[in-house]
């Protein structure tokens, strides 16, 4: 034993020492250790760019805590338990895990830890409201948007946890034995990401990353700040505008807390700062539902999509392979999954496009884009990916209707007028002036280059979805649903495009 106190702070998807409310329970009066845990089954889903992204907010971490920073390879149970053990520490603090994999975990590193006196401390989470608190007055969770934004807001958050410069962090060396932990992933390897000894590591990244770290993610939030925030609330449709805040990679980490974007943004004036708190809360919503409902990570909440005839075989395969790799043949689908591949992020509008293009217009399952999602998003996140799959297929209690269906000839010429968007991710079409680059095809000659013929012709597709979807095993509806969509038709006929205009996610 030493002879003074210490504590770990478990750092999971907190990597920032600023506003970070367990971190400062861990320091009062200890001094602490920094421990990141690489958990292979964690890493076994995570795609390359996510996972080197990781790799380099550690290390932007551990150069912020004087290169202290304890990274090792293996199971929480396990590594969590030994490290309290080598270093004395008599509790362990953490930000709360909402997510099903991370409360189960921790309720296991909770039961192991207890063995030997050693305490789970959680204090905050990822969220500005974690999931489960916000609820009805009947004490059941909303499952649409715009009440759960009411009592969202109505239930508040708190301030930013203020500055973690006076934290200790602990000097274990003679105290900490690395011969007992083989599997420590040393600074210089995450940098360089030498980590082939690391189990279900995915290293293969895109060339265009952003800088990791919390001081890279306060400066992208100063510039968001500075500028474009006053516009966002119409330029944050538009992909050929840098008119979105690029945050979410940060906030997928925990290099910047939400609670310090809301406090930033209140009380500035005009659209633009409150739409952006309101795209805030769809991210603590999606946490909220996935928390209510994990099976949503899986399956549709509404099985009648998955019961859909969906297509498979070859040519579903090569219409697969073709969406994935931005050769459909519509210019404003395949810039956006080429902008995938190449940066490892796409615009939200986009998001919502090619989804809409790959269950509507192809006929294949939401689940295999979620998966190609997860597979190359460097702010791949559960919760947000799912819902925002199950909000283009139609699969959720907070979804468009399946049969909405977007044009991806007629969201091109919308929401990127002039082609630049276009133009930026299919070097083959660069040459192509203005609009004329949505058309291609149109051009004397087809499309040059060799890009492709459109796989598809998007209005047969749009009928044959809808011809499945009038087809579907009918489903009796309970009394209660009855008389929920008359209210619901009520409602609409008064308002219909007003609300559908507003609730939904982009
Ligand atoms: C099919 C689909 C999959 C998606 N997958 C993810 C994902 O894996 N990870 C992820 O962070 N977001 C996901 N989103 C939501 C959204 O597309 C991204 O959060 C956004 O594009 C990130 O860019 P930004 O930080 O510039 O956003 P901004 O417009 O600047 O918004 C600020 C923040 O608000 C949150 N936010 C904004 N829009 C949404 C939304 N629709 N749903 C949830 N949160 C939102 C994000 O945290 C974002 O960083 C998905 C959306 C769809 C339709």
């Amino acid at each position: 034993m030493t002879e003074s106190p210490r504590r770990i702070l478990w750092f999971r998807r907190d990597l920032r020492i600023n506003d970070h409310p367990a971190l400062l329970a861990a320091g009062e009066n200890h001094d602490v250790v920094g421990l990141f845990v690489l958990d292979p089954t964690l890493l076994r889903d995570a795609g390359g760019p996510r996972t080197v992204f990781l790799l380099r907010c550690l290390a932007a971490l551990d150069a912020a805590i004087g290169g202290k920073l304890l990274v090792i390879t293996g199971d929480p149970v396990v590594v969590v338990p030994a490290v309290a053990a080598a270093v004395a520490a008599d509790e362990v603090h953490i930000s709360a895990d909402y997510m099903p994999y991370g409360r189960k975990r921790d309720d296991r590193v909770r039961d192991a830890l207890a063995t030997s006196g050693v305490a789970l401390v959680a204090t905050g989470s990822p969220y500005a409201v974690a999931p489960g608190r916000v609820r009805k007055p009947d004490g059941s969770n909303y499952s649409v948007f715009t009440p759960y934004f009411g009592g969202w807001t109505e239930h508040g958050y708190r301030g930013p946890a203020g500055s973690g410069s006076g934290i200790v962090w602990a000097d274990i060396d003679g105290v900490f034995d690395p011969a007992g932990f083989p599997d420590r992933v040393l600074p210089a390897d995450l940098l360089e990401h030498q980590l082939s000894g690391v189990p279900n590591a995915n290293l293969s990244t895109v060339a265009e990353l952003p800088v990791a770290g919390e001081a890279a993610a306060a400066a992208t939030w100063k510039e968001f700040l500075a500028g474009p925030i006053t516009d966002y609330h119409d330029d944050r449709n538009r992909p050929d505008h840098e008119g979105t805040s690029r945050l979410s990679p940060y906030l997928k980490w925990g290099c910047i807390h939400p609670r310090t974007l809301l406090a930033d943004v209140k009380g500035l004036p005009g659209t633009g700062p409150a739409s952006y708190r309101r795209e805030i809360a769809w991210r603590e919503f999606f946490a909220d539902l996935v928390f209510h409902k994990p099976e949503s990570l899986k399956w549709s909440l509404n099985p009648i999509i998955d019961d859909l005839p969906w297509d498979t075989g070859t040519v579903a395969d090569q219409h697969f392979e073709a969406w994935k790799q931005g050769r459909t043949g519509f210019p404003y689908i395949d810039a956006a999954m080429r902008q995938l591949l190449t940066q490892g992020w796409m615009h939200n509008r986009l998001r919502m496009s090619v989804g809409s293009f790959l269950v509507k217009d192809l006929h294949l399952r939401w689940q295999l884009g979620a998966a190609h999602f997860m597979d190359y998003l460097v702010d791949g996140d559960i919760a947000s990916n799912n819902q925002g799959w199950l909000w283009v297929a139609g699969g959720g209690p907070q979804a468009s209707p399946f049969f909405r269906i977007f044009h991806p000839i007629t969201q091109g010429l919308k929401f990127d007028p002039d082609g630049d968007y276009v133009r930026k991710f299919v070097p083959e079409l660069a040459d192509i002036p203005g609009a004329m680059i949505h058309t291609p095809w149109d051009l004397p000659g087809g499309p040059p280059n060799g890009y492709p013929m459109p796989i598809i012709d998007h209005q047969a597709e749009r009928e044959e979805t809808l011809r499945r979807w009038a087809a579907r095993p009918p489903k009796p509806l309970s009394s209660q649903q009855v008389q929920q969509a008359a209210k619901h038709a009520a409602r609409l006929a008064a308002k219909e495009v007003a609300e559908r205009a507003t609730d939904h996610p982009s």
